[in-house]
């Protein structure tokens, strides 16, 4: 158990079971994307380190780069999403994989679909390691998903509370 900043935080996922789920996505998609080398497009703060994780997993070539965009405040969607840095490569043509910790409401992951889509991309694909089934306000399609959890705030894992959290490698849960 730990607190932060008064709430208390209970463990919930392993790192060794985050470990293997990474890397079983990370085998998924070499094998989905061998001939297309898919720009991985993390989705900062919050995917850092399951990115740094999943790339590790990937044997077919790929490229990384980062978008930035803010939709939380301490433990809920503020219900509108800031643009904090934008795209810096060419992604026409491309095959673009969105790598985000978690899609709660799924209103951020909405946002960067059509920020992605105005720039023609061949195609993209969604990696998410957290789902929030119950959250989920706008559906959408996504190709990999790490771990379906219930609608309980989760830090750890690149994933904060009021910015705190975001290095512990395993993950914990609101009690
Ligand atoms: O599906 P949603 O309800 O939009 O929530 C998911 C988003 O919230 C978190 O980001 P946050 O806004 O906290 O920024 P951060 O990644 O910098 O922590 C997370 O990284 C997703 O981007
Ligand atoms: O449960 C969560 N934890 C941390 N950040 C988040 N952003 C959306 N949902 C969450």
């Amino acid at each position: 158990m730990i607190s932060i900043k008064e709430k208390i935080f209970v463990p919930y996922i392993t790192a060794n079971s985050l470990k293997k789920r990474v890397e079983e996505i990370g085998n998924e998609i070499s094998k989905d994307f061998k001939e297309d080398c898919p720009v991985l497009l993390g989705v900062l703060n919050g995917s850092f380190m399951f990115l740094s994780d999943l790339v590790k997993s990937i044997s077919t070539p790929m490229e990384v780069s980062f978008v930035k965009v803010s939709s939380y405040s301490g433990t809920s969607s503020t219900g509108n999403v800031k643009n904090l840095m934008g795209l810096d490569i060419d992604l026409k043509n491309r095959s673009i994989i969105i790598v985000e910790d978690i899609i709660d409401t799924g209103l951020s992951m909405t946002h960067l679909l059509e920020m992605v889509q105005k720039e023609h991309p061949k195609k993209i694909a969604i990696a998410t390691l957290l789902l929030k089934p119950e959250a989920l306000k706008y559906p959408m399609e996504i190709n990999y998903i790490g771990f379906e959890i219930p609608n309980k705030f989760v830090v750890g894992y690149g994933m904060d509370f009021d910015g705190l959290g975001r290095n512990l490698p395993e993950l914990y849960q609101l009690k």
